[in-house]
């Protein structure tokens, strides 16, 4: 790994734009990966820059529609493709990605998502490349390399990732699928939500841009077969998931699908790893465009935050939002131990009591629900049950739909109710607290099962989110004990 990182230092300082703080340093962590730490006895200070990557080496919407368009003449868009030399012909018969590129078109690449986009344009020139120029007609030329090997030679390896539920539910053939689908059914009702949300996005991008991957399959008779192209492709997936920053993407300003195409990949930045602390430590700011030969979206900086780093060996953490366990484990495939923003979504408990009660009331409370806004995504936190799990669970229980009304507008509080559903909502936090310790048990007795096939930490994460859940729970009993 430390030759990797210093070939990825020394590809960066090929650009005069580029900075990295001499007080840090990369450093590999058994728990959680590369991270960066301060190194050097010295102090950092609020405001003071960490790491400054020009546009030139990010990997976003912009960046590879430029990479893209030198291999490929007819595309030509303003401020993004400007300044490319003409190759000669002999360029064009030693690099396979002239022939590769040339069936995308400027009108299919642009209305693609970045998510899209890069996932292609990343399999192309990570995986796909280095087996195109093997080929007899190109194997005398294989000095042929992505640009971006240095940033792509230190990412996570399936393994690291494969902590992903999404990973679990997609990938294919693969011999551990059956357990796989063990660890599944023991998810939280949250993860298994978020999992199949993006189950279906992952399988939706797949379809947009596997037309392409079959037509390079064809052209360069591949040897990966597509399902395990698909399992490369998923790999990117989360790969660009878990490493991407925010960042306005001006190609997308008016497109429909901005939010999720506004990032940007940050080589170094995409080292610092998470804390649950927002506001601390340190933070993120780009530089405009400035157009002088620069392409891109604007220079990425990471200054300090109000924390002073002054500890030698501290490592220096960025906040990537307000995230619940469920939703890191999701998203990134690792959870923290008493995260501070861990809710439980317990709409599924909820409509499983609404369920119980007699069909025409059922249907009215639905309806009253719905109407006023208030129809699922019912949530409790540590310190909170949400109001409208309250309120829901206040018509359930009393039906007394004109007091709910008032109760929805403020008019009356939640004082009136708390006698009335006080056992209910007791029964009903046991009975999630039963549910994950037999959660649990079952992991553990995956656990035993096991055999070393599964990384123990895929388990462990799992039986972290169900024992902070006993947590939230616990401490709600306990203040229900003291009412009334
Ligand atoms: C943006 S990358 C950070 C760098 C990463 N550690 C690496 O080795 O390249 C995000 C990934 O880092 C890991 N990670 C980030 N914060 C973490 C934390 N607090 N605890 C454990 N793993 C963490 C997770 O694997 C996550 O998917």
């Amino acid at each position: 790994m430390e030759a990797k990182i210093s070939n990825l230092l020394h590809w960066l300082s090929q650009s005069e734009n580029f900075e990295f703080n001499n007080a840090i340093e990369v450093i590999d962590a058994e728990h959680s990966g590369r991270g960066v730490y301060l190194q050097v006895q010295t102090s950092l200070k609020r405001n003071d820059v960490l790491i400054s990557i020009p546009s030139s080496y990010q990997l976003n919407f912009h960046s590879v529609l430029y990479h893209i368009s030198k291999f490929n003449k007819l595309i030509s868009i303003s401020n993004v493709t400007d300044e490319i030399a003409n190759d000669s012909e002999a360029t064009y018969t030693k690099d396979p990605r002239y022939q590769a590129y040339s069936i995308l078109s400027q009108e299919f690449l642009l209305q693609l998502s970045s998510f899209q986009l890069l996932c292609l344009y990343i399999l192309a020139e990570w995986v796909l490349l280095p087996e195109w120029v093997l080929l007899p007609e190109w194997s005398t030329k294989s000095s042929v390399v992505s640009f971006w090997k240095p940033f792509f030679d230190i990412w996570p390896t399936q393994f690291e990732l494969g902590s992903i539920p999404t990973i679990w539910n997609c990938q294919r053939s693969n011999e551990l699928t059956e357990y796989y689908n063990k660890l599944i059914q023991l998810l939280p009702y949250a993860s298994l939500s978020h999992m199949n949300r993006i189950t279906k996005l992952v399988q939706a991008d797949w379809e947009v841009i596997h037309p392409i991957v079959d037509k390079w399959n064809q052209m360069f008779k591949a040897k990966l077969t597509l399902d395990e192209q698909f399992n490369k492709f998923l790999h990117i997936y989360f790969i660009i998931n878990s490493r991407c920053l925010y960042c306005e993407i001006p190609l997308k300003k008016d497109s429909e699908d901005k939010i999720a195409s506004n990032f940007t990949m940050v080589p170094l930045v995409d080292f610092l790893n998470h804390s649950d602390t927002i506001d601390k430590y340190c933070y993120p700011q780009v530089n405009p465009f400035k157009k002088d030969g620069v392409v891109g979206v604007g220079q990425f900086m990471i200054r300090v935050g109000e924390h002073t780093y002054n500890q030698l060996g501290e490592q220096i953490f960025l906040n990537y939002g307000p995230h619940s366990n469920d939703f890191l484990l999701n998203e990134y495939g690792f959870v923290i131990p008493d995260n501070k923003w861990n809710f439980l979504d317990i709409t599924e408990v909820i409509i499983q009591l609404l369920n119980k009660t007699c069909s025409k009331d059922k249907d009215e409370m639905i309806k009253l629900l719905k109407e006023n806004d208030y129809w699922e995504d019912y949530t409790i936190n540590y310190d909170e049950i949400s109001y409208r799990t309250s309120v829901a669970l206040s018509l359930i229980v009393s039906k007394d739909f004109e007091r709910v009304k008032k109760f929805m507008l403020g008019y009356i509080t939640e004082d009136y109710f708390i006698p009335k559903i006080k056992s209910t909502l007791v029964e009903m936090l046991q009975h999630i607290i039963l549910n994950s310790n037999n959660k649990i048990s079952s992991v553990n007795d995956l656990i035993e099962k096991n055999e070393e096939q599964i990384p123990k930490r895929y388990f462990e994460n799992i039986i972290t989110i169900h024992q902070d859940y006993i947590k939230i729970v616990q401490n709600h009993l306990n203040k229900i004990s003291d009412w009334l």
